[in-house]
């Protein structure tokens, strides 16, 4: 059997024998000091959620309970993780396999597909966090491919474009299982958007329409062994721009979150079959600060080789971000000036190949109190 792992290896643009200099950590991020132990993030049962869609009746006591859990989750954390989530296993082992086969093609036949100047899609090995190279591969799709986007950040230029995903082309199956699973974990996506919206007092569907012509895109990471795992991270120190984030891990260990209550870093337990969610950008406006956009990061190996997946949903290019009317009155007045959400993924998705000196956070964009 050939074993992709091995061929990955060889194929990597990260190579085992020297590191260059761009990838080193200057001492306040090196992934040190990590709590594995103690109070980790949430794990929440979404049977509620996904029975009621299986079975005619639906429980909404059992439901609005869910909501509650997740609104605390949401709060304290930003982060948590779920079970019985209704996205079927064998999709997701199919795009892990995916996943493998892919980076152990030959360099040269990833560069095939590589991301272009305005097209943020395909793979590439160069995202900066922190102005740090993240010592990682990628490969980016889009869940709703050929979606609109405007073609700059820039406020004034009103052109849109559409962005489509480089798809390789020798590989079995590949766009179809990428696509299959992007259907599969949108479902899931969802369920957590009603279960969100209902945490906030809001209607069930209130945020659905947002994502009619969604912008979200999902990631393929490798994680290849490094021989200075102390020195690097394989995705520093980030918050996410999306709206919710739904990240599936195998059981390597890697991803770590900051904790709200302390500051300090704890390492999310891989649980078999869950994925992790976390609050992004878009959210945090919508709340109007009620959820925030938490910091995490991946740290990397020195024998063992880690693939992560994330889905990062996000709204149509064309919606106004702010934060919602019905949370917003005189004694809490609107934390954020309205900004075009494609603007925003623009924005972000551009600034993370460069090293600029400073870290985008969304943050920084609130209106002065
Ligand atoms: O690999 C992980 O566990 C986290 C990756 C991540 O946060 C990201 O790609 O945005
Ligand atoms: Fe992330």
């Amino acid at each position: 059997m050939q074993c992709y792992q091995c061929l990955a290896r060889i194929s990597s643009s990260l190579t085992m024998e020297e590191i260059n200099p761009s990838y080193i950590l200057s001492e306040e991020y090196r992934p040190k000091h990590v709590i594995t132990e103690g109070e980790g993030i949430p794990l929440i049962d979404l049977t509620p959620i996904t029975n009621r869609e299986m079975s005619a009746g639906s429980d909404n006591k059992a439901v609005e309970e869910l909501a509650a859990k997740i609104g605390e989750a949401c709060r304290t954390w930003g982060f948590f993780t779920v079970i019985n989530h209704g996205v079927p296993s064998d999709i997701r082992r199919r795009i892990m396999e995916a996943s493998r086969k892919f980076f152990a093609l030959p360099l040269e036949e990833k560069k095939k597909v590589s991301r272009e100047a305005h097209n943020t899609a395909g793979f590439h090995n160069d995202e900066h966090s922190k102005d740090f190279k993240d010592w990682k591969e990628v490969y980016d799709f889009y869940v709703n491919d050929g979606m609109l986007m405007p073609a700059s950040h820039e406020p004034d230029d009103p052109e849109i474009v559409p962005w489509y995903t480089p798809w390789p082309e020798n590989l079995s199956k590949f766009r179809e299982t990428c696509e299959e699973y992007g259907r599969a974990c949108e479902k899931l996506f969802f369920n957590l958007l009603e279960l969100v919206s209902l945490s906030l007092g809001l209607p069930p569907k209130r945020l659905h329409g947002y994502f009619e012509n969604q912008a979200s895109f999902a990631r393929l990471n490798y994680y290849a062994p490094c021989p200075k795992p102390d020195l690097v991270l394989g995705t520093g120190g980030h918050r996410d721009p999306s709206a919710l984030t739904v990240l599936a891990q195998e059981d390597v260990e890697g991803l770590d979150v900051l904790r709200k209550s302390d500051g300090a870093w704890v390492r999310v337990k891989p649980v078999p079959d869950s994925f992790v969610i976390n609050v992004g950008d878009v959210l945090q406006v919508w709340s109007n600060d009620i959820y925030e956009s938490v910091e995490h990061r991946a740290m990397v190996h020195a024998e063992t080789e880690r693939y992560s997946i994330p889905i990062f949903f996000h709204p149509s290019h064309d919606i106004t971000m702010k934060p919602l009317d019905e949370l917003v009155d005189e004694r809490s007045p609107a934390k954020y000036p309205e900004y075009k959400a494609g603007k925003w993924l623009n924005l972000r998705m551009f600034n993370n190949y460069k090293k600029h000196g400073f870290y985008m956070r969304m943050t920084d964009y609130k209106i002065a109190a």
